[in-house]
């Protein structure tokens, strides 16, 4: 079967042991370009494991995953690593800047790592960082802000090359939930407007409240909100391995 034309990010029967600890259980899904996707699961359910699947972190035991109806899980590490670099973006639960450079130039990576001159890259920078309303820390270095405002940062990095596709795993864990609103309101309404999809994964039904469409993952299965036919596809691929 091939991924549908619609469908950015595509993936089937994924399966994957961390030391022999199940993680993901033929997992099957389709992401729509633009789509806001949240991943809901408690503790352990796999959804970290799921995100670095389909990002192409993480080679899947078994199973396929479709980039833009191309195919992640037959790449080499090398063009995986160039396929997170030029096309994706990834936001942690806790941002992780370089405490040597500015706010700016941490913004700024992604754009320096593919290639576009600094002038250009610092400049994109400071539009994202603006857009966040975080653009006047700037010249600071991360260790001065506040974590809320290092998230912001930690955002505008995720989207400064424009990517397709952004993966935002537990992205407010480490927040107070006023600044949770903040940051999940600015990152879906960014990502909106530039039209890029997002993989937004937690265990906390309200962070994914903000999503298109969400999917449970329970023990790295897919249970409520799945679509029907994902779900005959999944319990195709588990009965057939
Ligand atoms: N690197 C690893 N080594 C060993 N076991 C791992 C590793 N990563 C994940 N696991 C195990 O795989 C299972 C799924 O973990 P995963 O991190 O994908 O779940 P999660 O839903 O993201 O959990 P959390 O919400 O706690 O981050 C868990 O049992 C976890 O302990």
């Amino acid at each position: 079967m091939n991924p549908p034309d619609n469908d950015v990010l595509w993936a089937r029967g994924l399966r994957h042991t961390h030391d022999r600890s199940p993680a993901l259980l033929g997992v099957s899904l389709g992401v729509r370009e633009g789509e806001i996707l949240g991943v809901l699961g408690p503790h352990g359910a796999g959804k970290t494991t799921l995100l670095r699947c389909l990002s192409g972190e993480l080679l899947p035991e078994q199973g396929e995953v479709w980039f833009n109806s191309s195919p992640v899980h037959t790449l080499g590490a090398t063009a995986r690593e160039r396929l997170r670099r030029e096309r994706f973006g990834w936001i942690d639960s806790s941002p992780q800047l370089l405490p040597e450079l500015t706010v700016r130039e941490n913004a700024a990576l992604p754009l320096l790592l593919c290639g576009v001159p600094y002038r250009t890259a610092r400049a994109d920078a400071q539009e994202w960082l603006d857009r966040l309303d975080i653009g006047g820390a700037a010249r600071k270095r991360p260790g001065r802000l506040l974590q809320a405002e290092r998230q912001r940062v930690a955002i505008a990095r995720a989207l400064v090359n424009r990517p397709s596709v952004v993966f935002a795993d537990e992205p407010t864990a480490p927040l107070h939930r006023a600044d949770r609103a903040q940051v999940l309101r600015i990152l879906t309404s960014a990502a909106r407007s530039h039209g890029i999809t997002v993989v937004l994964a937690s265990n906390e039904p309200e962070v994914v409240s903000l999503a298109d469409r969400v999917v449970t993952l329970v023990d790295g299965r897919f249970t409520a909100g799945m679509p029907q036919q994902e779900r005959e596809d999944a319990d195709s691929c588990s009965a057939s391995v």
